[in-house]
Formats: C-alpha cells, structure tokens, sequence
C-alpha cells in the first residue's frame, strides 16, 4: 500500500469515527437526561414512520405517550431527526407550559424568513412581538360581537348545503361537500364575500388550498428544514411554494378590491388587517392571514363534521336522539343553538376522538425548569403537545375508541383537569377561531340532521383510515353515506 493510500485510508475511518461519534452524541442526549426515549435511528430519530407517510403526522408521539404513561413517567423525549424533543404526559406539566408559564412558550416551533416566503406573515407561523401585535389586531373579530352578526350567513349557507345534498345521488361523499361548503363559509366570514365554491366543484381557490393541506415527502423535509433557521435562510426554503404565493397575493388583492367596492355593514377581520400601515410587509400581512384563515379554518371545520356524521351514522340511535333534541327547538337562534346539550356533546367528544391537530408544538424563549425535576429546557429547546396521545388515555377516558357524548355530560366534564381536552390547544395561542367554528358547526349539523337521516354506505372502510399525507387529521379517500331525505 502506498502512503497515498493508507492517508486516505486513515482519513477515511477517521471521518466514519468522527460521524459515528456524533451520531452517538445527538442520541444520547435525552440518556444523559435519563430521559426515557423510543430507540433512534439514524437520520431520522424517531420520526421515521410519519416521515415515508406511513402514519399519519404525530402517530409516532402518540406511541411515545402511551409509553411514558405505561412507565408512570411525567415526560419522555423524541427526536426529530436529530433534534431533541421534549414530551410532557403530565397534564400540570402541560398546563405550566401552556398557560401558567406561556411567556416562556410563546412561539411554535417554525422559522420564516417574510422577504422570501411573504405568506408566513400570518398568525399561526409568527413569532414573539409581531405576532403579539397581530394577535391584538384581530382577536376582537373573533368574539361575540362578530359572530352574532354572521349567524344569519350561516343559515343561509346551510340552506344552500341542504339543497345541493338534494342533488347528489346516492352515495354522498360527505367531507368533499362539506370542504367547498367551509371555504364559502370561511370566506364570508374573513372578507364578507361569498366565493360560492359550493356550486364550483373545479375552482382555483380550492385546487392552493389542498395543495397546501396534501405534502408528499420533499414537502415534509422541507417542513423539517423550517424548524433550523440557518438552513432555511441558506437555500431560501419557502413553506408556501411559488406558484401558490403568487396565486393568493393576486387573489388577495382582488379580495381587498372587492370588499372596498362593497356596501356591507358588517364588519369582517378583512378591515382590520387592511387598516392603514407604513409596515413594509403590509400587503404580504393581509395575503398571509388571509390565506392562513382558510386554511387554518375549513378543513378543520370539514373533517370535524365529517366524522361527527360519520360517528352518528355508525350509531343510529345516538342520531335519532340527536334529531329529537334539534326537532324541540322552535325558533333555532345565535342564542337558543347553546341549549343544544346532546349536540354540544357530540360535537365535544368528535374533537376528543378526532383532533385535528394531534399534537401541537412550541419553543422554548426562556430558560424553563420542568417543576420537580433537574430537567432545564433552554432557550430553543423544542416541545410537542401529544394532544391524541392526551385524548386516547384511557386514564381520562376509558375504552378511548369508543364514541361516548356522555364523557362531556357536565359533571364528568366538570370533574376532569382542564388540559385533558385540547382540541383548540391552550394559552395565548389558542385557536383564534374556535367559537366561530363551534358556532358554525353546530348550526351546520342542526340542518342537516333536520333534513337527512345518514346511514353507512358500504365503500365507507370501518374504522376510518386516515390520509398519511397531510398534517390534518383526516379520513383516507372519501367518507360516504346515504343521506335519506327526511319529508
Ligand atoms: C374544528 C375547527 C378547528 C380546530 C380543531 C382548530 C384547531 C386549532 C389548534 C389545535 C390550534 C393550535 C393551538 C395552539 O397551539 O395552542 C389552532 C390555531 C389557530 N387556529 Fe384553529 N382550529 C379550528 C378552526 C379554526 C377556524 C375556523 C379559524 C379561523 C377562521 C382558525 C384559526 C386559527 C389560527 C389563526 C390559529 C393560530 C393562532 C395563534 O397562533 O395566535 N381555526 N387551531
């Protein structure tokens, strides 16, 4: 052997020491914590099967939670890839990240760089004092006094929803109607304009919504790219692509247009986010909250609704008394909806089986130490919220499979701690629609149940698969039933 070659051959082993050393470093970490951890593997940690989409996203914490709470552990940790994850299983652990001490946890777990990706100026990707400033700017939109005066939208738009049900043979496929229903709603609710997606089964809006929602692979390493700031900075990665970008900018201004030439009194989130500013990221502020609202807003009313359905027409009984309620109630108002109990249950216990979200995330921004451990997260440390893990604990609600509307009866809800059920997370960061969308739901399965009986049609797969392809929780393919119309 040469000298050349044995340099080479010195270099080479020195470099797979080196790599191997490393790797053993960044999964020792939470060992060296004595925290207990799921095996990681290489260079995925422990996110390898919601990675290649062989579960859907946040399955694989759900794994990890069962684990901790089987070891009667507080918190255990994960990695993804290579980064470190804290996972608290103690609901007062929980409450202290999401409440108590939420000025350590102010932000979620995503870098965004504005000038390159303009549409994360938004409110669920912004960070610390820009999004407190958002925040402020239009949460009094998402109160009372908005939603009362959108009630008589949501009749409307359900009377219309009732109608084209009537025009679908068969076999209804539940959640595609209810997504282009929840666009229309959402954007009568953000800008007061009606897109009447619902009479438009081939519409542009729809088409960047769902590119969005449905990631391959590429797409979620680039997710993963977005939670390190100095590569996202260094291959300019965007979270919204291109061509989606320009789609709602342009569509956002046209949006702004059309609203200035429009004689509505009611006042929609739309004016606020269009109030004059010098900010030099203002157009790309209204374009990102905009776009982010849909999103954040239809799918997730969709997808609750249809496994609401779904759920009552697995159990016919619980729909008949549901019917009954609904069918005692003269007069259905913005008031006379919250005297719905059954409904109001049904639709509590969904977001407890079905969260759309199954876990949420933050970022640590202070030094926290976890209270009655030597376990310190510091500034940047990441936290997932193993929301399914939380609502599936059989601890807080046994045979958790189980659709159960009774577990939300007051007395048992009364006597459960308030972080076992976080289908619109905790803490300043809340959803900000939440009572928009429990408004709308609710009126929503009041007209629909008055008007169909639904039963299981046979290409429904029970139980509900799930689509591994998005962030959401969502049902595989579509979710059909017989939708009888009720004379
Ligand atoms: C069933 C319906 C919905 C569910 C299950 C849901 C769930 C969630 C969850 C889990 C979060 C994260 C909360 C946290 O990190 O603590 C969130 C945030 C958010 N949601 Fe919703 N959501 C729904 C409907 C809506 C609607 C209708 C809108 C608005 C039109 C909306 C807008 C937002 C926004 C803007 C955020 C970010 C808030 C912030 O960071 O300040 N959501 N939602």
């Amino acid at each position: 052997m040469t000298p050349f070659v044995i340099t080479i051959c010195v270099l080479g082993l020195s470099s797979v020491a080196w790599a191997v050393f490393k790797i053993c470093t960044i999964y020792n970490y939470w060992k060296n914590r004595k925290v207990h951890t799921l095996k990681p593997q290489f260079p995925f940690g422990n996110s390898k099967n919601a990675f290649l989409q062989r579960m859907p996203l946040g399955f694989d914490v759900y794994e990890l939670y069962t684990e901790i709470k089987s070891r009667s552990e507080r918190y255990g940790g994960y990695y993804n890839f290579t980064i470190p994850v804290f996972i608290p299983a103690d609901l007062q652990l929980i409450k202290a990240i999401l409440i108590t001490n939420s000025d350590c946890f102010i932000n979620r777990v995503s870098h965004f760089d504005v000038e390159n990706d303009p549409l994360t100026a938004n409110l669920l990707h912004s960070r610390g004092a820009h999004w407190k400033r958002m925040r402020s700017k239009t949460s009094p939109f998402f109160g009372n006094v908005q939603l009362k005066p959108f009630f008589p939208f949501v009749i409307r738009k359900t009377d219309e929803l009732v109608k084209s049900i009537a025009e679908t043979p068969n076999a209804l496929d539940v959640r595609e109607v209810l997504d282009r229903y929840a666009i229309d709603l959402m954007g009568l609710y953000i800008s007061g304009i009606d897109f009447k997606i619902m009479k438009n089964k081939d519409s542009d809006l729809q088409r960047q919504l769902e590119k969005f929602l449905n990631t391959s692979i590429v797409d979620t390493l680039i997710r993963f790219f977005i939670t390190i700031p100095k590569l996202l900075k260094y291959f300019k990665i965007m979270t919204f692509k291109k061509g989606m970008t320009e789609f709602f900018m342009m569509f956002i201004d046209d949006m702004v247009q059309t609203r200035q030439l429009s004689r509505s009194d009611r006042k929609v989130v739309l004016d606020a986010l269009t109030q004059r500013t010098s900010d030099k990221f203002a157009r790309a502020e209204i374009a990102g909250n905009v776009t982010m609202l849909f999103l954040a807003g239809y799918e997730t009313t969709s997808t609750t609704l249809t496994f609401c359905l779904y759920e009552l027409a697995y159990n016919m009984e619980l729909q008949e008394k549901l019917r009954a309620e609904i069918n005692m109630l003269d007069n259905l108002s913005f008031n006379s909806v919250v005297s719905l109990t059954l409904l109001d249950k049904c639709i509590k216990e969904t977001l407890r089986k079905y969260p759309s979200a199954t876990i949420i995330t933050r970022e640590c921004t202070k030094t926290f130490h976890v209270p009655d451990s030597n376990i310190v997260l510091e500034e940047g440390s990441e936290v997932y919220i193993p929301i399914r893990g939380i609502h599936w604990d059989p601890e807080y609600y046994p045979n958790p499979q189980n659709f159960d509307p009774e577990r939300f009866s007051e007395e048992n809800f009364r006597g459960r701690h308030p972080c076992s059920w976080l289908p619109f997370g905790a803490g300043p960061r809340h959803c900000i629609g939440s009572k928009l969308a429990i408004m709308s739901m609710k009126v929503t399965m009041v007209a629909l149940l008055k008007h169909y009986r639904f039963r299981l049609h046979p290409k429904t797969h029970s139980p509900l698969q799930y689509n591994v392809k998005t962030f959401i929780l969502q049902p595989e393919n579509g979710v059909f039933l017989y939708a009888e119309k009720i004379s």
